[in-house]
């Protein structure tokens, strides 16, 4: 297995107060992994370490063989974080079209491609309205669309399906198994039990803490439980 991400030793601290301790993670191409764990417990704090975005404290966030921080790693990343970054006086359309200029899409491409990711979050009727009209969950929507338009090699996702209805969230996990099918390698936080299901190998965070790291399946049966709620339980998870 090709091996896409690797965390070594991560650290990291807030002034005195240290939400990342010591995290190892390795993650092999074409598999979402999954970053579960309750408010507060340092999944945000750990997918930024991961983009380069936030230096560590200590440590290394190490992208198909380069140390992050790096501009052209960053290209292959598709980042969707937990807060909407967008024009709200823009079209949807144009928020799209605006990020994926700045990938370096030629005019074709980005029409091919916007038409794409607008049918796969469900945006197509609504792509002429600014975004200041939208709902928080059309903004997550698009927020979406942006990270995935110009086909990154690493999607990573911080909460992508919050404020999104269950149909639709459903058919969101499917266009990622779909990607994880042509090779991307997807990261997504969550602390919704039913997501976690669906990941390929998850990393149970606790206080900054790896508690626990396996296949949702592998997590359940070596302690003998039914739902990954339970087992998130018994490795010490729950509210902070
Ligand atoms: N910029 C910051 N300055 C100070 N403390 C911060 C900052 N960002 C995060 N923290 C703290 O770091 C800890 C971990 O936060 P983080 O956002 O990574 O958690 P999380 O697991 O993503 O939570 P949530 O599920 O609520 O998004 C929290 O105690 C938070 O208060």
């Amino acid at each position: 297995m090709e091996k896409v991400i690797s965390l070594n030793h991560i650290a990291h601290s807030f002034g005195v107060e240290t939400v990342i301790k010591g995290i190892n993670i390795e993650i092999d191409k074409g598999v979402i992994f999954g970053l579960l764990g309750p408010s507060g417990s340092g999944k945000t704090t750990l997918v930024k370490i991961i983009t380069g975005i936030l230096y560590p404290t200590e440590g290394s966030s190490v992208v198909q063989e380069t140390q992050m921080p790096s501009l052209k790693k960053m290209k292959n990343i598709g980042f969707m974080a937990q807060s909407d970054a967008l024009y709200t006086e823009l079209t949807a359309y144009e928020n799209i079209d605006y990020f994926a200029s700045i990938y370096g899409l030629s005019r074709s491409e980005r029409k091919q491609r916007i038409k794409k990711v607008l049918e796969i979050v469900d945006l197509v009727k609504h792509m002429k309205k600014p975004v200041r009209t939208f709902s928080g969950g059309m903004k997550r929507r698009l927020s979406l669309a942006i990270s995935i338009v110009h086909e990154p090699e690493i999607l990573i996702l911080d909460e992508p399906t919050v404020g999104i209805d269950p149909l639709l969230r459903q058919s969101i996990w499917q266009e990622f198994n779909k990607l994880k099918n042509e090779g991307t390698t997807i990261i997504v936080t969550t602390h919704v039990m039913d997501e976690a299901e669906k990941c390929d190998e998850l990393a149970l965070l606790h206080d900054g803490y790896v508690i626990a790291q396996g296949s949702p399946k592998d997590l359940k049966q070596s302690i003998h439980v039914d739902t990954m709620e339970q087992a998130f339980l018994h490795y010490g998870g729950g509210k902070s």
